[in-house]
């Protein structure tokens, strides 16, 4: 028997408002997606969503800003949305088959064109509204001055048509990688370090010398569940009983404040309302075992 490969690879979604890019993207990863608050990713180009199977995982990247710039920051935005392209394995790009192909499409084609290396595919959203015909009008209607289609995919991100196909081709182009992100991981959460840091922080400075810098947090859970609040669950972990009886204080008076202030800290950082729920455990020289620290979500670069 031969060993299996597994196959990873970056994919840029690009196309104007409204085309169906997001529809799409819940289709393939699911409900959970783009969690995040937005305002605090403006800048840079967040993945959206990851795609894991037995053998394969795509991460699909966002491009946020790709209109014409009005402004020297939409200028900037711009930029970054399309360096983003350079990046990718490959790049959807997706338009709509109920409307003509118009100056938007246009100002993204152009930029396209300039992409030499990396695969792009034309995919033609909401086929489920159109007759073939006028279908068979809009696909050529893209093939004139633009870029050299990988594969022209007609697809219904509503109704999923040819969903599956195009999910297996992306694949089949991919090459041999490493799976970047756990199985369960639907949205990559560069914040998680950085609020860990901030809990953890919190528990230094007001138990202050009584429990030793070798207190960890672990992110267990960041999720929108409402419009009004992110909810972050963390776990305290501590290697003594008597470190984790500090850090919960009299009548829970010290997690609560640990709690309080570090939510408000990580409302700062996300620019949104936080529902912080922390747990304190006790994990006996955790430090020392790294099958301990896996499972507490650990990777190498945390440190
Ligand atoms: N009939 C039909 N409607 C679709 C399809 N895909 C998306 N839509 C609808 O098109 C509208 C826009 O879809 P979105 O997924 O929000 O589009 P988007 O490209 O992510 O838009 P922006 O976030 O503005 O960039 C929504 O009302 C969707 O329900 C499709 O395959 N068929």
């Amino acid at each position: 028997m031969t060993e299996k490969v597994f196959k990873s690879g970056f994919v840029a979604i690009i196309g104007r408002p409204n085309v169906g890019k997001s529809t799409l993207l819940n289709r393939i990863v699911g409900e959970k997606i783009a969690i995040m608050s937005d305002k605090a990713q403006t800048t840079r180009n967040k993945i959206q969503g990851i795609y894991t199977t037995d053998d394969a995982q795509v991460v699909f990247i966002d491009t946020p800003g790709v209109h014409k710039p009005q402004n020297s920051l939409g200028d900037f935005m711009v930029k970054s949305a399309f360096s983003s392209l350079h990046e990718a394995d490959a790049i959807w790009f997706v338009v709509d088959a109920s409307m003509p192909r118009g100056r938007g499409d246009d100002f993204i084609i152009e930029r396209l064109k300039e992409i030499k290396a990396t695969p792009i595919y034309l995919l033609i959203n909401k086929v489920d509204l159109v007759d073939p015909q006028t279908l068979l009008d809009i696909i050529a209607s893209y093939q004139v001055e633009a870029p050299e289609w990988q594969e022209v995919y007609p697809i219904s991100a509503t109704e999923g048509d040819n969903v599956p196909q195009l999910l297996e081709n992306i694949i089949s182009i991919l090459d041999e990688g490493p799976q970047y992100f756990d199985a369960d991981q639907l949205t990559d959460h560069p914040e998680r370090f950085v609020i860990g840091e901030l809990i953890r922080e919190k528990v230094l400075q007001l138990t202050r010398q009584e429990v030793p810098h070798s207190v960890a947090v672990v992110i267990d859970k960041i999720a929108r569940e409402n419009e009004e609040k992110i909810h972050v669950q963390a776990s305290i972990i501590v290697e003594r009983p008597t470190q984790k009886n500090i850090i919960i204080g009299k009548q829970g008076k010290m997690i609560k404040q640990i709690g309080t202030r570090a939510r408000q800290d990580i409302e700062r950082l996300l620019g949104d309302k936080v529902f912080l729920e922390t747990w304190v455990k006790v994990e006996p020289r955790w430090r020392d075992r790294p099958q301990a620290l896996q499972t507490l979500g650990y990777k190498e670069q945390d440190y």
